[in-house]
């Protein structure tokens, strides 16, 4: 491993969104470019933006708008959707309640994740059961997010296709009783900005791997608050790119690549005077999928097994039960 990343790679996925799904897939010269770039992108730098995704850049924008007007309502109104235990960790959560790193994170939020009904997964996936809990203000806050949801799931998982693709396995290893039921997270975070005399924040999210498979970060315009640790342990900027999303890989793709593709510390840090906002989708495995080190890729790392069997849902649970501080 001879080189380092400094910048973040950008590519345009359309080529490979036009022809996933298809049989022919893999003799497309658009394709296989995007396939390099992913494998390139994964390898190196475990981050890349995704141009020419096909999301309408309104629904983009008025995501990001819904949910500034959402964080910007008195604290007695969020606080209407709180998260806790019982809700399954979904709905609100205010400044400082999340913890990385053992200390309190500069950022509020509403979590959302694939709603689970109760006795779905048995006592096992009891943690988690609960439907998602939506503010009545903005008034449209929920069709849009759902909408939203909707389209980054398929997004996501056509990129899964590329990156399954750029492992050198079939298109659809990611598919069926992998990712096929996706146990999807959706965080919709606020960040607020540098305060009167103040010259540098509290870390917004300190330093963390995601959980699954792919995020993909839609960020607020003009603020660059991002930062991804390259192997020199320098912190990148993830500047914001209007009609990109930031697209990172997890932790259970690291086992299922037998560590070909790793995920890569990433933190923010929101040292503008502007209060901050970004709504950040991870496609994640099935809940009680089991991830071992696939065949091909083993392989391709001379037979050793370098990571051991994990089901994801024990994976999310054991992070979930200990991010708060309530
Ligand atoms: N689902 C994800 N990736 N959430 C990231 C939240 C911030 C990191 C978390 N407190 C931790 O320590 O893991
Ligand atoms: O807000 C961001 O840009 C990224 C947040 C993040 O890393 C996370 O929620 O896992
Ligand atoms: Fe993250």
């Amino acid at each position: 491993m001879g080189f380092d990343f400094h910048s973040i790679p950008i590519i345009d996925v359309s080529p490979l969104l036009d022809k996933c799904d298809r049989p022919m897939m893999v003799e497309d010269q658009g394709v296989l470019k995007v396939v390099r770039e992913l494998d390139e992108a994964c390898r190196v730098a475990g981050f890349f933006y995704v141009k020419g995704h096909g999301i309408p850049d309104s629904l983009v924008k008025e995501v990001k708008e819904v949910t500034r007007k959402f964080f910007d309502l008195p604290y007695e109104e969020k606080v209407k959707i709180k998260m806790s235990p019982k809700t399954g960790y979904r709905g609100y959560q205010r400044l400082g309640e999340n913890i990385t790193l053992g200390k309190p994170d500069m950022h509020e939020a509403i979590d959302c994740y694939r709603p689970m009904e109760s006795g779905e997964y048995g006592s096992f996936g009891k943690t988690m059961e609960g439907k998602n809990l939506w503010p009545e203000n903005p008034a449209n806050f929920k069709s849009l997010m759902e909408e939203y949801i909707s389209l980054q799931k398929e997004l996501a998982r056509k990129i899964m296709q590329g990156i399954a693709l750029a492992l050198g396995g079939p298109p659809e290893t990611f598919e069926g009783e992998r990712a096929g039921n996706s146990f999807w997270v959706m965080r919709i975070i606020g960040y607020p900005g540098l305060a009167g005399e103040m010259q540098y924040n509290d870390v917004g999210c300190d330093a963390h791997t995601d959980y699954g498979l792919l995020t993909l970060v839609n960020q607020d315009d003009g603020i660059h608050a991002l930062q991804v640790k390259n192997r020199a342990g320098e912190w990148i900027c993830a500047v914001s790119i209007p009609g990109t999303f930031v697209c990172n890989i997890g932790d259970m793709l690291k086992v299922w690549s037998n560590g070909l593709y790793e995920p890569t510390l990433h933190r923010v840090v929101n040292n503008s005077p502007k209060y901050r906002v970004s709504v950040v989708f991870f496609y994640e495995p099935n809940f009680d999928t089991a991830v071992e080190p696939l065949d091909f890729c083993k392989e391709k790392t001379s037979g050793v097994v370098r990571y051991q069997r994990v089901v994801y849902g024990e994976h999310l649970v054991r992070k979930v039960t200990t991010n708060f501080s309530t």
